[in-house]
């Protein structure tokens, strides 16, 4: 980064939390070059814990490849600004909602448009999902202690009706908690993942997306 950011002013919605904010601004940039987050895809967020959970959230419609200070907004538990005259949130905020409740309580949510997510995500949609086994990546994943693992992706339909989505994940994570322990795809759209911050999200995007490529050079696609 160049440029040297300025921090917010006391009594700014944002205000002390530039230091997670440079940390997702730093995952758009690494992103964006991986080619996971072009043309505005994307949303990034980071949970600020306490008696009533926040959330810091991409604003909707930017560029995450240069993402400014200002480019995000402070929401409550349920996805509303804690203050006025802030952005427009991301449209997928109600996903990064559930992922920042119980039982999840993710401390950081990321979500990636690769073309090998979105590929795997259509040719294994009828299958509801598919596995990941036998690749040392696998490690990268919080808990994963070795490679002789099948670790299960979950893909949901695309639409454009993301509170109806979101409630369709909680669903999954309530139900079958197993089969959505670190992340999953959106068909023809992309990944989500979390973890306890912004390292270990961001990680686990690389890992996901590492074994994304893998899975589908093997089958040829
Ligand atoms: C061209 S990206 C389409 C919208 C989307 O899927 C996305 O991830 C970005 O939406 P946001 O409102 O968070 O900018
Ligand atoms: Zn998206």
């Amino acid at each position: 980064m160049s440029e040297v950011a300025e921090s917010f002013p006391v009594g700014h919605p944002l205000a002390g939390f530039e230091d997670q904010i440079d940390q997702l601004r730093e995952c758009g940039r690494l992103f964006h070059s991986r080619g996971w987050s072009v043309g505005t895809s994307s949303n990034y967020s980071v949970v600020i814990p306490g008696d009533s959970v926040e959330l810091i959230v991409t604003a909707s419609g930017k560029d995450k490849g240069r993402l400014k200070r200002g480019d995000f907004v402070r929401l409550d538990q349920e996805g509303c600004p804690t203050q006025a005259d802030q952005l427009k949130s991301s449209a997928e905020t109600m996903l990064h909602v559930v992922l920042a409740a119980e039982p999840v309580s993710a401390g950081s949510i990321l979500h990636t448009h690769s073309v090998w997510g979105t590929l795997l995500s259509d040719h294994f949609y009828d299958q509801g999902g598919f596995e990941i086994e036998g690749f040392e990546m696998l490690k990268g994943l919080e808990g994963t202690a070795t490679h002789e693992t099948e670790h299960w992706v979950p893909i949901f339909d695309n639409t454009q009706d993301i509170p109806s989505l979101a409630r369709e994940v909680q669903a999954m994570i309530e139900s079958q908690p197993e089969k959505i322990s670190h992340g999953f795809l959106i068909r023809k759209h992309g990944l989500y993942t979390w973890g306890r911050d912004v390292f270990a999200s961001r990680r686990h995007i690389e890992v996901y997306e590492f074994l994304f490529e893998c899975v589908g050079r093997k089958l040829g696609l």
